[in-house]
């Protein structure tokens, strides 16, 4: 998704992500699947300063206003909490430029958790993660 990301302090991270026209869900939107993605991305990023692997277990997102092709988004997110494995995030996205920029408004928000994994969860993928995955018709299966 080409975001920027930007480590504050604190815990806080902050990513970017220019709504480009690809990403559109309903005519001149962001499908919310993209949405939810950058999120994903955000809180995830967000984790790395626990210095181990982290893996989506939950994510939450309340759409709470239509975000235009052609904005700039700024996620903001940040872990508000661990227990044993378990992180738990949060994160708001703004529009910062374009149709509709207004930084005091937040367009969404999301709230995830994250559990912290071991590289035997990875290992399992080790057979397919080295190239695109391919079908049993040699074609791409993603
Ligand atoms: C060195 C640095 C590296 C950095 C590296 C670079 C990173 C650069 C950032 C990139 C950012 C990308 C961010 C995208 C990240 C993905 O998109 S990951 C892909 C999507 N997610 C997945 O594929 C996960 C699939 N699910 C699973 O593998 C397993 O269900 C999980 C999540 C590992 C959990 O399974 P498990 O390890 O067996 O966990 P389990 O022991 O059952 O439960 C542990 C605890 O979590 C709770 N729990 C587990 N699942 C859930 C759930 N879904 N809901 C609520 N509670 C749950 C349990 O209740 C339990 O709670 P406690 O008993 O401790 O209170």
């Amino acid at each position: 998704m080409a975001m920027q990301f930007t480590f504050g302090e604190g815990l806080e991270v902050t990513g970017m992500l220019d709504v480009a026209n690809r990403y559109q869900g309903g005519p001149g939107f962001i499908h919310g699947g993209i949405l939810t993605t950058a999120f994903d991305e955000a809180q995830g990023m967000a984790c790395m300063v626990l210095r181990r692997p982290v893996v989506t277990g939950h994510l939450q997102i309340d759409f709470a206003a239509p975000i235009p092709l052609g904005s700039v988004l700024e996620l903001r997110a940040r872990i508000d909490g661990t227990v044993r494995r378990k992180v738990y995030t949060s994160a708001e996205a703004r529009i910062v430029e374009g149709p509709f920029a207004d930084p005091d408004v937040v367009v969404a928000t999301s709230r995830g958790l994250f559990l912290t994994v071991g590289a035997e969860h990875f290992d399992r993928a080790k057979d397919f993660v080295d190239g695109v995955p391919v079908s049993p018709h040699g074609t791409s299966s993603v």
